[in-house]
Formats: C-alpha cells, structure tokens, sequence
C-alpha cells in the first residue's frame, strides 16, 4: 500500500511553447475529474495552489520560464519535505525544470535522483542550438546542466540529472544538435523504432532498472505526446506513431508503489486541441495507473 499523500501541483505554463494552449492544461484536467479519478484508486488525495507563469514580469520567453522555474520548484519542495507524493500536472515541459530540480535538491542529502523522460522530443536544446527558441524544447538539457544560468543553476548547483541516471523512451521528433548533445553525454535513449521491435514493457523494465540503480529516489515526466496521438490527439505538438494506451496503463500499473518512487509529473495536455476529451480521459488513466496504491486498482482506472 501507498499511504503517502498524493499531493498535485498544477503548473500552469504555455509560454514555453510556440503555442501557448498547455497553459489551460491543468485547469482543464482538474475540471475533468483527474484528482476524483487517484482518489477513486483509494490513494489520500489534495490539490494545492497551482503555480502560474507570469510572462508580463519577464522580458522574454525564457526569463519568463526561469522565474516560473524557481516558483514551481518551491512548490514542490514544500510537498516533498512535507513527506508528501508530489504529482505536477502541466503545463508545457518546460515545468520540468522546476520540478525535477526541487526533487533533485530534496533527495540530494542521500543521493541523486533517476529519471524516465517519457516523450515524442529529446528536449535537449539549449539557447544556442534550438531554432524555435521554445524553452519546452530544452528542459532535459537543462536538468543536464547544459543550457541558461536560470534553467540550470537552480539552488545554486548544476547537474540535477547526471547521464547515467536518465533513459529517454519514445524519441521520434527531434534536430540533430540535441542528438548529438545527448550521444555525447552518454545517456541511454530508446527511440520509437527501439520501442516498437522490443515492446514497451521491456523498455520500460529496463529503464527501471537503470534509473533505480545507483540512485536515491526515481520518478517519471511523462509528455503526453509520448503517447500515440490516436490515443492522445489534444497535445501541444503532437507527433504520428508513438506508445500505445493499453500498453503504458499495462507497463505503468503500480510503479509509485516502489518506495524509493519520488513523484510524477504529466505534461503538455493542450484541452484547446482535446476535441471530445480523449486526451483527458487518457491522462487520468495513466496517472492512475502509475500512482494507484496497488496494481489491482487498475481497474478502477481503466
Ligand atoms: N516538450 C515538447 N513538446 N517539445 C517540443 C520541442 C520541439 C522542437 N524540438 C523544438 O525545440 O522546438
């Protein structure tokens, strides 16, 4: 049983985005039932303040995500110390600066923090490569300490994620440089063809294992657009052929349940291309799936 308290942030942010509609994200989520849906799977449930970006405060898009970095990593670190189960509901995966480096400097004091980026992108631009100039396209980098003083320099230090404590599942969009970013830096990354032949599962269990191997806590940011868009069509950039429904609710079915499991985060739910609420319905399903207390819940969620 998972007796933490599940305690979801919404991280209302769009502005690292071309298309700013995942600011709605949370919002939307929250008015379709996702916390009623955790709750529904027997897991002590509460939602906080969300955390807003401001983009009249900042000069740019980036400053805009830098300063809404910080706000959400303080939100979250209050979760996190007070013994809770953090689950960011986004926004734009821009919000994964924010979360992943609270988690980071929370678990620090015993050790570093693994992670499965789940994800149709790399996410692995930095200022200097990316063409679109969108902070959504460069959080990974960032958590790898590569990218703008306020993305990577949270509490002072840089390297949140180290390399090998990282697997990316799911790639199929991406440029060359942020290929080359991670190639060099050695982290693991299954792309869609990868998965396809091998089957989810087996991607997954590996990249379990690899996250959970010399780490002290794990977690996973799961951008909806990792998911097929016939399953998941309401998606800030949506991208053909990725990881079916049925086999993530399959593969992620009580994996909170792990007790060095940290938190969860679910991104780029855009409600404004969500026609029908598919999209929505698939979200809830997965966060389900992954944080209900026990496998055989699953049910419920399904
Ligand atoms: N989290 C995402 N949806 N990222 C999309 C990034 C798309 C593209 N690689 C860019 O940097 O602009």
């Amino acid at each position: 049983m998972n007796a933490r308290v599940l305690h979801l942030i919404g991280a209302e942010v769009g502005e690292g985005a071309s298309d700013g509609g995942c600011k709605w994200g949370a919002a939307a989520l929250r008015e379709h039932g996702i916390a009623q849906g955790l709750a529904a799977t027997g897991r002590t449930v509460t939602w906080g303040e969300s955390v807003t970006a401001q983009p009249r405060l900042a000069t740019s898009r980036l400053g805009a995500i830098e300063a809404f970095s910080g706000e959400l990593a303080t939100a979250v670190e209050k979760v996190l110390h007070l013994g809770q189960q953090p689950l960011v509901v986004g926004g734009d995966h821009s919000c994964a600066v924010g979360t992943w480096s609270a988690v980071a400097e929370t678990l620090r004091p015993q050790g570093t923090l693994g992670l499965i980026w789940i994800d149709a992108h790399l996410d692995a631009h930095t200022p200097d490569t990316s063409d679109s100039q969108a902070p959504h396209g460069m959080p990974l980098a960032a958590l790898l300490g590569h990218g703008s003083e306020g993305m990577t320099g949270l509490y002072g230090w840089r390297g949140k994620l180290l390399p090998q404590n990282v697997v990316v599942i799911g790639a199929r969009s991406y440029e060359p440089a942020e290929v080359d970013l991670l190639a060099q830096l050695n982290v693991r990354v299954m792309f869609m063809p990868e998965v396809l032949e091998r089957g989810f599962a087996a991607c997954f269990e590996e990249a379990r294992q690899r996250v959970q191997a010399s780490t002290a806590g794990w977690g996973i940011s799961f951008d909806l657009d990792g998911l097929d868009p016939l399953d998941a069509p309401g998606t800030g950039t949506p991208v053909e052929t990725g990881i079916r429904l049925a086999d993530a609710l399959q593969v992620l079915a009580g994996c909170s349940q792990d007790p060095s499991f940290v938190a969860m985060e679910l991104t780029e739910y855009n409600p404004l291309r969500d026609f029908g609420g598919r999209t929505a319905q698939a979200a809830t399903q997965l966060v389900c799936a992954a944080l209900a207390p026990a496998a055989s819940t699953l049910e419920l969620a399904a």
